[in-house]
């Protein structure tokens, strides 16, 4: 049964929700599923922005057709050629032979290498700032090269103002039946996955989501029609690119910090504990605190790229830094994540490689300041040790000040 809604008028959405899905991209857990939106606009032309994963094919292919009523498919405008939004375009060119694939140079280079049906007499190559009139509306493209993929482009309906943003201000979690943002308690229930969702996914590239924010700076934006999750609309829309601009510059959200720990026996989680306490002591609210091998390391980057402050600490293990440790650091590093205040703690029992490795990968990344001086504990904390976590705690309460 198709399952489709007027979001404007003539422009529906057509898209749809997997609940079932364990790890998005295989790698990100979806408690909470995730939602594949593709819209359709009816006018003298008809077309489509771009298509659904292969999961929900079924319905989505059913979607189209009850949407179109009987009429042909014009255009398939592709945004963005990941397979999660672009599995129904060879189904859809069986179905629809006459349709115009719409993408730039890189996109067709990449159907060529994803499909073996060769689509090339469908392709309709469109250039930075070129305008494709379907009567009363008309699409503007806008090249977003890299926010996500190469290929990725924004597409712009200049008569309503709506921007379809391929998977700039998307987010994980699948559709309850609403679908515009203003529609829920978007603070409490999806800004978190939101926020995970851009920072695992897009983090990497905040200066190329920064140069086609500055890009779209003039336009007039009623509703942002991302490829995931919830629509926005009207005055809601500076919230969201509020939080992307912030994000994008990797500039915290708050201060505050987030304790991420290794422990195999738990003295490393108890000079965390101990630390936090101090901390706590010290005033310092609503900390977050994470053992890397229970926690998804995508909870951990949010909230890193979340908080000012992160503190790190492991055991050594086979003279080499604890590997979900040094694993989630290495994740960290290629996000690109910067500008943050970062304090270490290091533990071993016989020779020491945890400590070096951490400050080796953090020494990498760009903008990091050092809080506090690091300690390696010998095994376990000792009484005799605790003034110097007196003084980490000391650094990271001032860190919090300024
Ligand atoms: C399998 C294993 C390998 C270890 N390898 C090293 C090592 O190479 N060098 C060292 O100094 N300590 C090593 N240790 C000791 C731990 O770093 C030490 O026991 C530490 O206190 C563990 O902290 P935890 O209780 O938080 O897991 C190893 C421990 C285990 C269990």
């Amino acid at each position: 049964m198709h399952n489709i809604y007027e979001i404007s008028p003539s422009i529906y959405w057509i898209g749809g929700s997997d609940r079932r899905l364990e790890r998005f991209e295989n790698m990100f857990p979806l408690p909470n599923g995730v939602a594949y939106n593709s819209y359709l606009i009816l006018d003298e032309k008809t077309a489509v922005l771009d298509t659904v994963d292969s999961s929900i094919s079924a319905l989505y292919l059913e979607n189209i057709t009850h949407a179109l009523n009987g009429r042909s498919l014009d255009y398939l405008i592709i945004n963005h050629m990941e397979p999660d939004h672009c599995a129904n375009i060879e189904e859809i060119v069986r179905r629809y032979p006459n349709v115009k694939l719409v993408g730039n140079q890189k996109t067709f280079q990449l159907m060529r290498q994803y499909y073996s049906l060769d689509m090339s007499s469908n392709y309709y190559e469109v250039k930075e700032g070129n305008e494709l009139s379907l009567g009363s509306h008309t699409l503007r493209f806008y090249f977003a090269p890299m926010v996500h993929w190469p290929e990725v482009m924004f597409t712009y309906e200049t008569s309503k103002g709506i921007l379809f943003s391929a998977d700039a201000f998307g987010s994980f979690g699948a559709f309850a039946g609403n679908l515009f943002a203003d529609e829920v308690e978007y603070d409490s229930y999806y800004l978190d996955e939101a926020r995970r969702y851009y920072t695992n996914i897009v983090g990497r590239y905040g200066p190329q989501v920064q140069a086609i924010m500055k890009k779209l700076a003039g336009l007039k934006i009623t509703m942002i029609c991302s490829l995931h999750g919830l629509i926005w609309r009207g005055e809601n829309i500076s919230y969201i690119l509020d939080k992307y601009d912030l994000w994008s510059r990797y500039v915290p959200e708050k201060k505050g910090v987030v304790l991420a720990y290794a422990s195999m026996y738990g003295n490393t989680e108890n000079v965390m504990n101990s630390l936090a306490i101090k901390l706590a002591k010290r005033g310092i609210k609503d900390m977050r605190m994470y053992d890397v091998s229970k926690t998804h390391p995508s909870y951990i980057i949010s909230d890193v790229f979340k908080y000012s402050n992160v503190v790190f600490g492991s055991p050594t293990y086979n003279m080499h830094l604890y590997f979900m440790m040094d694993s989630l650091l290495r994740e960290l590093a290629v996000l690109g994540i910067k500008n943050r205040n970062v304090t270490l703690l290091g533990n071993h029992s016989w020779s020491s490689a945890a400590l070096k490795g951490m400050t080796e990968i953090v020494e990498s990344m760009k903008e990091m300041t050092l809080v506090g001086t690091p300690i390696d504990i010998k095994s376990t904390l000792k009484p005799e040790n605790e003034h110097e976590l007196d003084a980490i705690a000391d650094a990271i309460a001032e860190s919090l000040k300024e």
